[in-house]
């Protein structure tokens, strides 16, 4: 891959912005933006697809999730923009995403290489060992999470919970990895989702074709796809 001799069109995007940064090669400014599509993409819509797939299971949550958002949307009304303040007055599609990204969460698991002696505890990690931190052991432990296996949005509102729920630094909760390497793209993803379940269950309604699970191997994944049947939802007869 090479930069193209002549003049280009430069806009005000990210890949104008490295392409301005002279001291950057051409390879470097390929791979930021590979791994920004791939980072951002699969993730966002792997997680959609999850939010979708437990709702489903869970009529009770897809009621309440719906009764939000449509309220929202009577006082919003639909021909207006959403606002930030809109996005922000959501709270249970907020607890809908975070019990998505506990219970289906992408990244299950990290990778890191020590790079000193590292004490931890009574153990000694060596300098150059990998270690494998799992988010996944901690997001599914019933120790952590009671009922940890079950879609249960409503934990994420008692008080009990408020700190663990902190996604920027919680030991308990590391949807978004932390640290030096936390997720640049945490709060896009969380806004692309919100905005993607307000569209989609305020405009059709759904039923599942064929039955489905989550497996985790070789990636967080719904062994059939999700395959389901939609109908808008303002054709259906009103009662
Ligand atoms: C639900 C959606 C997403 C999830 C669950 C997620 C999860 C993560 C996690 C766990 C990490 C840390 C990896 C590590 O520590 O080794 C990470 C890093 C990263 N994510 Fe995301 N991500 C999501 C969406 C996005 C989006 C939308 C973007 C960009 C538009 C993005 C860009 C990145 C990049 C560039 C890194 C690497 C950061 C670094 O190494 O310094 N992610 N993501």
């Amino acid at each position: 891959m090479y930069r193209q001799e002549g003049s280009l069109e430069v806009g005000n995007g990210v890949l104008s912005r490295l392409l301005e940064e002279e001291s950057l090669p051409d390879e470097a400014v390929a791979d930021f933006i590979i791994n920004l599509l791939f980072a951002g993409n699969e993730t966002t819509a792997k997680t959609m697809l999850f939010a979708v797939y437990f709702l489903t299971q869970c009529p009770r949550a897809l009621k309440q999730l719906l009764e939000e958002q449509d309220s929202l949307r009577s006082c919003c009304g639909e021909e207006e923009m959403l606002t930030w303040q809109d996005y922000k007055a959501m709270p249970f599609t907020q607890c809908v995403i975070d019990e998505t990204l506990r219970l289906g969460g992408i990244a299950i698991w990290l990778m890191r290489e020590t790079t000193e002696d590292v004490k931890y505890q009574d153990y000694v990690i060596p300098k150059g060992c990998f270690v494998v931190p799992f988010l996944s052991a901690v997001h599914l432990d019933e120790n952590v999470f009671n009922g940890a296996l079950s879609f249960n949005p409503w934990r994420w509102m008692d008080p009990e919970n408020e700190e663990k729920r902190n996604w920027r630094n919680s030991p308990f909760y590391a949807p978004f990895g932390g640290g030096g390497r936390f997720c640049p793209g945490a709060e896009l993803a969380r806004l692309q989702i919100a905005l993607f379940l307000r569209y989609f269950v305020t405009t059709y309604s759904w039923t599942q074709t064929r039955e489905d699970r989550m497996s985790f191997f070789p990636s967080a994944r719904l062994v059939n796809g999700l395959q389901i049947r939609l109908t808008r939802r303002h054709m259906q007869p009103a009662g």
